[in-house]
């Protein structure tokens, strides 16, 4: 009888422990910041699953149920964590550990309702970006880019597929001003998904409009999306799976950098006209001085301006 119970009640914690799995899999892909979470609570099951293995009485098999059911209650809480609780599982202390060992610029997106709340910690923490979304600072934006300027960081603004790019025109043209705008070109949640090739018309309209900002996209691009990206002017590109998923990810990045900095791109019209005139006036006026002081025909001429 007892044989019997243990081997039911453990074919229903190992259906159990399955589902867990699956279902912590596909809550942990929601975003990057819980991918640490998803390697934690792989651990976990990791281990519980081994104890399986030798489940011999009924007390031990009992013991792994109520083991199971403590993590799922304390990983669902943690699920959470970004609404409940003031810290991510890749957020301050993730940029922390990596500024330790790069100067690289460490870009900052933040899906999050209250982005505000981390302005202080990642600046300390060592980000260089801070990437807010619109939908959820239509009230603060502009309290939220002071902010992230005096802590030294670049603001960026962020929209959903959604959301008209109309919405971020008041940012770009404040007199603070947001640095970057990313337009997802997915909608956010999940690596891995599909391009959203109209969402281009977002980024053609942003580049006409203001030719020299940092136009960012980040959603399903590789080799075979950045050309529609690059061609319609964006300038900063996102790639996860793209990269990571490739056999050679230094190629696929060599890829994605030749297409933007092709000619094609939309340059900043605007810098680099500011970039040439100071060019002529610094490389022209020691040969107008040098003139006006040797050649004495000039140097009356001088006289007269
Ligand atoms: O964070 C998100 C979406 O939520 C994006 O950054 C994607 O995760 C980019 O991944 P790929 O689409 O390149 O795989």
């Amino acid at each position: 009888m007892i044989v019997i119970l243990v081997l039911i009640s453990g074919s229903i914690y190992a259906i159990l422990c399955f589902c867990g799995l699956n279902l912590y899999l596909k809550i942990s892909t929601c975003g990057r910041a819980l991918v640490d979470f998803a390697v934690l609570t792989l651990s976990k099951y990791g281990n519980q699953i081994h104890c399986l293995g030798w489940v011999s009485d009924i007390s031990e098999c009992l013991c792994n149920i109520c083991s199971f059911c403590f993590l799922t209650l304390f990983s669902m809480f943690t699920m959470f964590a970004v609404h409940f609780v003031p810290n991510l599982t890749i957020g301050a202390p993730v940029i922390e550990s990596l500024r330790k060992h790069t100067k690289a610029y460490l870009d900052c997106h933040l899906m999050v309702t209250n982005p505000l709340d981390y302005v202080e910690a990642l600046a300390k923490a060592g980000a260089s970006g801070f990437t807010f979304h619109i939908e959820v600072s239509k009230d603060n934006w502009r309290e939220l880019i002071q902010s992230i300027k005096t802590k030294g960081m670049r603001p960026g603004v962020s929209l959903k597929p959604g959301t008209p790019i109309e919405e971020v025109y008041a940012l770009v043209e404040d007199e603070n001003p947001v640095e970057m705008v990313l337009i997802m070109t997915v909608e956010p949640g999940f690596g891995g998904q599909k391009f959203m090739p109209e969402m281009m018309d977002k980024v053609r309209a942003l580049r006409k409009k203001y030719p020299s900002l940092d136009i960012e996209v980040d959603g399903g691009l590789g080799p075979s999306t950045i050309e529609m990206a690059a061609s319609a002017g964006a300038n900063c590109i996102v790639a996860g799976s793209s990269i990571f998923g490739a056999a050679e990810p230094a190629k696929v990045i060599a890829i994605l950098r030749e297409s933007v900095a092709s000619p094609r791109v939309h340059r900043p019209v605007v810098g680099d006209l500011r970039f040439l005139l100071l060019l002529y006036v610094v490389e022209l006026l020691p040969l107008i001085s040098s003139l006006v002081r040797f050649d004495p025909a000039l140097a009356s001429i001088g006289q007269w301006i």
